[in-house]
């Protein structure tokens, strides 16, 4: 039987960075991942999402913006079984909003894309962030300090902040 998992990796976009939010699990390993877990009987996908950022991050819907058609889903074993893990994309509306932990884990981190990558040392779990990643510098309006059109600088550095903050902006179709 396939255990299944669903959560949300949120992000924030705050001094025009975007940051990922990744939690270390308090047992086993003590990996990270972000919000997630099993989905209960009777329970959809989504409600379980909710249900783990709620008592796993402290963060309700009204917290976020979901982005219910961006979804990524992982597969891997664990001790020999299979697992399923589906992702959306969620914005946290409040950058400054506090995270509160379950004892389920004992820290979080906001991360840029690489240093989510090296933080969550899976390889699909990267191919999400990154896949995340470039939807949001290609959805969202989005700055950079350098010339308009300059996309290769603005995905390096991960600059995306609101449009309404400056004089310059870039639009991604
Ligand atoms: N070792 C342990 N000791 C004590 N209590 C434990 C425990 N493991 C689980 N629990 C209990 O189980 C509950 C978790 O329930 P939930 O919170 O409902 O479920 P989960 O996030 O899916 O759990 P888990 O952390 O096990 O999953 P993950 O796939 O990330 O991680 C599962 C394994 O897969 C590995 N993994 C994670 N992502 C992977 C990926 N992308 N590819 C390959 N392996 C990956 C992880 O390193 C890890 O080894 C906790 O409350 C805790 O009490």
């Amino acid at each position: 039987m396939t255990k299944r998992a669903c959560g949300f990796v949120v992000f924030r976009r705050i001094r025009g960075m975007i940051e990922y939010l990744l939690m270390q699990v308090s047992y086993g390993e003590h990996h990270w991942t972000p919000p997630k877990g099993h989905v209960d009987p009777d329970e959809s996908d989504m409600e379980t999402a909710l249900r783990e950022t709620k008592e796993e991050a402290g963060l309700s819907a009204s917290d976020l913006n979901i982005f219910e058609n961006v979804k990524h889903e992982l597969n891997y074993h664990v001790n020999g079984k299979p697992k399923v893990v589906v992702y959306w994309l969620a914005e946290l509306l409040d950058p400054e909003k506090p995270i509160r932990l379950s004892d389920e884990h004992q820290a979080f981190k906001w991360l840029s894309l690489e240093e989510a990558c090296a933080v969550a040392k899976y390889q699909d779990m990267q191919n999400a962030l990154k896949n995340f990643n470039d939807y949001i510098l290609k959805n969202l309006s989005c700055i950079c300090d350098a010339n308009v059109g300059d996309h290769d600088k603005m995905k390096n550095n991960n600059y995306c902040v609101d449009y309404t903050n400056v004089s310059l902006y870039v639009e991604y179709a």
